[in-house]
């Protein structure tokens, strides 16, 4: 311990007790002269209160005062704590030993006796001081070692109490955790998470090098990761298959961080499992390039996967064709069967395109019952055809849905690469205004990309916003076909044709803007107008006292499904006041399709009403023996593309020959469709063909010529058809009897 040096006498302070002022000023003068602070108070009371606030070095104490004297108040100053370690002086007067004694027991240090020594007093005051002042120091020293002492040991507590977090964490991680000496190379810890990662016990890692850690032996990175992450400070590796002992792989993203311990040079290695995360991803991945429904591929990835053609076909210089394909009546199938139906439909057309193609190839769905193949590494559009007739015997057999049979068609558009655009998008849409085009014609057919057809897809575009209000704006038309005796040639009835008087465009085409009614759900209210339209003329013909005909109307597959068909029917039977007899309604083929009980119950609702059913298009589409036997019909209508060849071509006259022998099998009337020739005519009459309609004897024509036909029938009564039917061309304007076009 230092020597106790003296303090400066500026920097101490004396209180002095005394309650006689005289004494006080001579003590005063005494002490000020000596550069002491001093201050006073006049008795005991007053004492206590400036201690306390002044804090004074020392304190001179007079013992006889008024009021608690000397003796009292040195002792409450000592039980103060603040006041409790000022040296107390005792100035008295009194000589007996007794009152000295009783001084000390007070707490006093010290006493001078009255009238005092001014040496003397100046020397116990320095005494008592500088006492005092070694004690201050001291005990500002202790305070400092003691802060010291508490500094230090709460930073060994922190210390001990971070290396038992780390410890905590290194033991509990998730991700399994090795530390590697940096000098040795060699495992120091492993936590319990790396020990189950790897299958083994944490004694069997240490020691060993990464690479001879067992899981690591096939990973080549593991022999020069301790050196590289030591280098490069942090280092993350991405995924290692870390290959645990009698088990899977597991796939383990690598982080590497360097730090020092002591004076070692060490290694961190982290190694979280990522299965559930890249499986999570590779899900995201796949969601965003693959169809929810079919598993197909999407548009993106087919984007993807033709640009990737593309640039080989263009290195290579081999081709790529594009198939668009639309389902044909998807959209009723939906609206009549339920979307559950729809959606197992596509997935079944789904898993017949992946068996028409090569691994190379792609079935994508764009949406809705839009598919797209991608064909690469082709010779030539005939490749493309060829893989379009495998995807066309695909859809020949029904697709079983539920227990239904449904016979679905589909449409294809074709765009090969060089030539039909030079991207994705340009040969999907060359695909894709060759498939409308497909559509346009027959069902179930194809068509390959040609400049003229983007015209026409512009066409149908046009048309298609045009036909929304065509009614509303008078353009639709009804024209009516007459339908004849084969052997008579009486008039027998009529079919309602519909026509579409375009402003710009002229007289379009029903094959042409029925399917876009379809496609804009418009069929529904346009075939009930034409229903309705029909049955009124027909009852107007009857009520002119013309013979009577009867009148067929078309009814499409969406119409048939999608509303109340059977009350619509004898709504429009009812306004009209036509007898049901007089209506037949004509039925595609494609309600075939579906051989449900709503299929049956609607058509057996529809006979009660006591109108005909026939069925149209006879031999095109799914026509099985099976559901003319199951349907209500009676009769079938012989497509026209069979009449066309039957004089020419014996297998049209053999499938004529046989539909007519099953319709009298079945007891079923037969109209032939289309004839345009008196040798077709004859052949049909041998055939014993019941009807016929076709250019032969007229086109579709207004109404007001139907009453024109109507009453010339009158006049002459049936005859000759022959005869007549040069008899009619003759009366009729030209402009009826026109061979082409309706
Ligand atoms: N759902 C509805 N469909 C309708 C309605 N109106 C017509 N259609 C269907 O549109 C298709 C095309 O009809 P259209 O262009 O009128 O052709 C008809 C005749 O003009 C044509 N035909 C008749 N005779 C001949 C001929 O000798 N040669 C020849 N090349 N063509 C001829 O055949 C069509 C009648 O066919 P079909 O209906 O199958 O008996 C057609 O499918 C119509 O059904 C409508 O209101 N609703």
């Amino acid at each position: 311990m230092n020597a106790i040096s003296h303090p400066r006498r500026n920097d101490l302070s004396i209180l002095i007790v005394d309650d006689n002022p005289v004494n006080l000023g001579v003590v005063v003068d005494h002490l000020e002269e000596q550069g002491f602070d001093v201050s006073v108070a006049l008795g005991g009371e007053e004492a206590l209160d400036r201690a306390e606030f002044l804090e004074p070095d020392l304190i001179l104490l007079d013992v006889m005062m008024p009021g608690i004297d000397g003796f009292e108040t040195c002792r409450r100053l000592k039980a103060k704590p603040t006041t409790s370690a000022i040296p107390v002086i005792f100035m008295t007067a009194l000589t007996d030993v007794t009152d000295k004694v009783k001084a000390f027991a007070a707490g006093g240090v010290d006493y001078v006796t009255k009238p005092f020594q001014v040496e003397e007093l100046l020397a116990r005051v320095n005494t008592h001081l500088a006492l005092r002042a070694a004690q201050k120091q001291l005990r500002a020293r202790n305070a400092a070692l003691e802060a010291e002492i508490s500094a230090r040991r709460a930073a060994e507590d922190g210390l001990a109490a971070s290396e038992s977090r780390f410890r905590r964490l290194f033991e509990t991680a998730t991700d399994g955790i090795l530390l590697l000496d940096c000098g040795t190379g060699a495992v120091t810890a492993a936590n319990p998470t790396m020990a189950k990662m790897l299958g083994c016990s944490r004694a069997t890692v240490i020691g060993k090098r990464l690479a001879e850690v067992p899981g690591f032996g096939s990973i080549a990175l593991s022999a020069d990761a301790v050196e590289e992450v030591r280098q490069a400070r942090y280092l993350n590796y991405g995924d290692w298959p870390l290959q645990p002992a009698a088990a899977d792989p597991i796939d383990v993203e690598v982080i590497g961080s360097f730090y020092r311990d002591q004076s070692n040079d060490m290694v961190q290695l982290n190694f979280r499992d990522v299965r559930e995360r890249r499986a999570a991803e590779a899900r995201i991945l796949y969601l965003a390039h693959h169809d929810s429904l079919t598993g197909l591929p999407n548009r993106t990835l087919l984007a993807d996967r033709l640009a990737v053609a593309i640039g080989h076909a263009r290195r290579d210089g081999s081709k790529i064709g594009v198939l668009m394909l639309d389902l044909d009546h998807f959209k009723t199938i939906n609206d009549s069967l339920g979307h559950h139906i729809g959606d197992e439909l596509l997935e079944a057309v789904a898993s017949r395109l992946r068996a028409c193609l090569r691994d190379s190839d792609t079935a994508a769905r764009l949406g809705g019952d839009e598919f797209v193949i991608a064909l690469s590494n082709l010779h030539s559009t005939a490749d493309a055809e060829r893989v379009v007739d495998k995807v066309l015997a695909a859809f020949a057999e029904p697709f079983v849905i539920e227990g239904r049979n449904l016979h679905v068609g589909t449409s294809i558009g074709i765009s090969m690469f060089p030539g039909d655009g030079e991207d994705a998008a340009a040969l999907l849409q060359a695909a894709d205004i060759a498939m409308y085009s497909a559509k346009e014609g027959r069902r179930s057919k194809w068509q390959v990309y040609s400049k003229e057809l983007s015209a026409a897809a512009q066409r149908w575009h046009t048309l298609s916003n045009d036909i929304h209000d065509a009614r509303a704006r008078g353009e639709l038309v009804i024209h009516y076909q007459p339908q004849l005796a084969v052997d008579s040639g009486e008039l027998m009835g009529v079919e309602a044709l519909l026509r579409w008087q375009h402003p710009n465009e002229g007289l379009i085409s029903p094959a042409l803007f029925i399917p876009l009614l379809e496609e804009r759900g418009l069929i529904g209210e346009v075939g009930q107008w034409v229903l309705e339209s029909a049955c009124r003329q027909c009852s107007a013909w009857h009520a002119e006292g013309r013979p009577a005909i009867r009148v067929a109307v078309n009814v499409s597959a969406q119409q048939f499904y999608q509303d109340d068909i059977v009350s619509t029917v004898r709504h429009a039977l009812r306004s009209a006041d036509l007898e049901p007899q007089w209506l037949e309604l004509e039925l595609t083929e494609s309600l075939t399709l579906d051989e449900s009980e709503t299929t049956l119950r609607t058509m057996e609702e529809l006979k009660a009403i006591g109108v005909t059913l026939s069925l149209d298009d006879f031999g095109t589409g799914w026509s099985s023996l099976s559901y003319l036997r199951r349907f209500p019909l009676d009769r079938i209508k012989i497509d026209r593309s069979f009449v066309r060849d039957l004089t020419t071509q014996s297998s049209s006259a053999a499938i004529v020959h046989s539909i007519l022998e099953l319709a009298r099998s079945l007891g079923l009337e037969c109209v032939a469709e289309g004839v345009e020739t008196i040798d077709q005519l004859n052949h049909l009459q041998r055939e014993l063909c019941s009807e016929f309609q076709g250019f032969l004897y007229s086109q579709a024509i207004p109404a007001d010529e139907v009453s024109l036909l109507l009453r010339a029938r009158e006049n002459r009564g049936a005859s000759n058809i022959r005869s007549k039917a040069a008899a009619m061309q003759a009366e009729l304007d030209p402009r009826m009897v026109k061979k082409a076009g309706g």
